[in-house]
C-alpha cells in the first residue's frame, strides 16, 4: 500500500435546476484535480487555485476526512497521505465544490480498496454532504435524479440519465460567496400544498426537459420551494434569474447560490441583462463523472 499513487479528476455540478430541490443535478466540465500518495505516516497537503488561502492543510481537510471515511468503511489501512490539490471549482458559489471534494476522497478510498465507486460510495458521499444531488452528479456525470429514504440502507440513492446533447448551460458566477449551510437555514419547515404541487409538476417535467425536451426548460426550471426564501442571501442573483426568465431564457439559482445557471438558446447576447459583477462562463456538460487513475509505481 505504501507508495501507491492515484490521480483523481472530478467535475463540478449544478444542483436543483430550479424545480428539483435536493433532487436534480447536472455535472459540468470544470474539474478539480488531485494527486495522492500513500506514505508511512502523517499528512502533507499542498493546495493551489480556488480556496488555497482558506482550506486546512491537515487531517481536517475535507478530502482527507472523506478518504478516511471510505478507507475505514472498507477496512483499508491508510498509515499516511500526501495530497496535492489543483482546485478550479470556485468555493461557496453553488457549483458543488464541497461535493466534488468529498467525491474525490471517497473515489480515492474505493480505488485503494480496488473498487469502483458504487451505490455504497454514493451513500457515504451523500451522508457527508447531507444531500445527494451534487455528489451524485460529480460521481457519475450527466443528469442525476437523487432521493433519500430515512432509515433505509442505502439511505441516499441516485439514478443517472443521459443529458440531451443540446444542453448548453451558462454559469453566471458572482464574486461573492454564500455558504450552503447558511442558506439552508433560511428554508421554512413547511410549504403550502399548492407550492408542493407546483414543484412536483415542474420537477417531473425537468427530467424530460433535461434528457429529451430542452424546449420545455423554461417551465421545467420554475421553483417555489427554495429560491424565494433564500432571496436575502443573494438578491442580485435572484433578480438576474427573474430578468432572464421574463425574457424567455430558462434560468435558476445554481445549487445553494449565488451562481445563476441559464440555458440560453443559440449564442445569447447578455447586453440586455444586468450581469455586472458576474463572470459569464459557458460550460459543457460532463458525462463521465469522477475518474481515478492509478499512477505507475517508481521503478
Ligand atoms: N477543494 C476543496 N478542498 C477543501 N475544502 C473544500 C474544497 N471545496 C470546498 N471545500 C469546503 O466546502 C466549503 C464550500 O461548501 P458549500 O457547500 O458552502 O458550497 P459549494 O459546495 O461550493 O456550493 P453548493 O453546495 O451550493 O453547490 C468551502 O468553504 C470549504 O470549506
Ligand atoms: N440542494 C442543495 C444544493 C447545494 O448543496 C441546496 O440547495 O441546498
Amino acid at each position: 500500500m505504501i507508495g501507491r499513487e492515484l490521480s483523481v479528476r472530478v467535475p463540478a455540478s449544478t444542483a436543483n435546476l430550479g424545480s428539483g430541490f435536493d433532487t436534480l443535478g447536472l455535472a459540468l466540465a470544470l474539474y478539480d484535480e488531485v494527486w495522492l500518495r500513500v506514505v508511512d505516516r502523517g499528512v502533507r497537503v499542498e493546495v493551489s487555485g480556488e480556496g488555497a488561502d482558506a482550506v486546512p492543510r491537515d487531517a481536517s481537510h475535507l478530502l482527507l476526512r472523506a478518504l478516511r471515511a471510505a478507507t475505514d468503511a472498507l477496512g483499508v489501512e491508510l498509515p499516511g497521505v500526501e495530497l496535492r490539490c489543483v482546485n478550479r471549482i470556485p468555493h461557496a458559489r453553488g457549483l458543488g465544490s464541497s461535493a466534488a471534494t468529498i467525491v474525490s476522497g471517497i473515489a480515492a478510498g474505493y480505488a485503494l480498496a480496488g473498487r469502483e465507486p458504487d451505490e455504497s460510495a454514493l451513500d457515504l458521499a451523500a451522508r457527508f454532504e447531507g444531500h445527494a444531488d451534487n455528489v451524485a452528479a460529480s460521481m457519475v456525470g450527466g443528469v442525476v435524479v437523487a432521493w433519500s429514504s430515512a432509515g433505509a440502507s442505502p439511505t441516499f440513492r441516485a439514478l443517472r440519465l443521459e443529458p440531451h446533447r443540446a444542453l448548453a448551460p451558462v454559469l453566471l458566477v458572482p464574486e461573492v460567496e454564500s455558504a450552503t449551510h447558511t442558506t439552508r437555514g433560511l428554508l421554512p419547515e413547511r410549504v403550502p400544498h399548492e407550492d408542493a404541487a407546483f414543484a412536483a409538476s415542474r420537477a417531473a417535467l425537468a427530467v424530460a426537459a433535461l434528457t429529451s425536451r430542452p424546449d420545455l426548460l423554461l417551465d421545467a426550471t420554475g421553483d417555489r420551494l427554495h429560491q424565494e426564501y433564500r432571496r436575502p442571501a443573494w438578491p442580485r442573483s435572484l433578480a438576474l434569474v427573474e430578468e432572464l426568465r421574463a425574457a424567455g431564457v430558462p434560468a435558476a439559482i445554481s445549487g445553494a447560490g449565488p451562481t445563476v445557471v441559464a440555458f440560453p438558446v443559440g449564442a445569447p447576447s447578455w447586453a440586455g441583462f444586468d450581469t455586472s459583477g458576474f463572470e459569464v462562463c459557458p460550460l459543457a456538460v460532463d458525462t463521465r463523472g469522477v475518474t481515478v487513475r492509478e499512477e505507475p509505481a517508481d521503478p
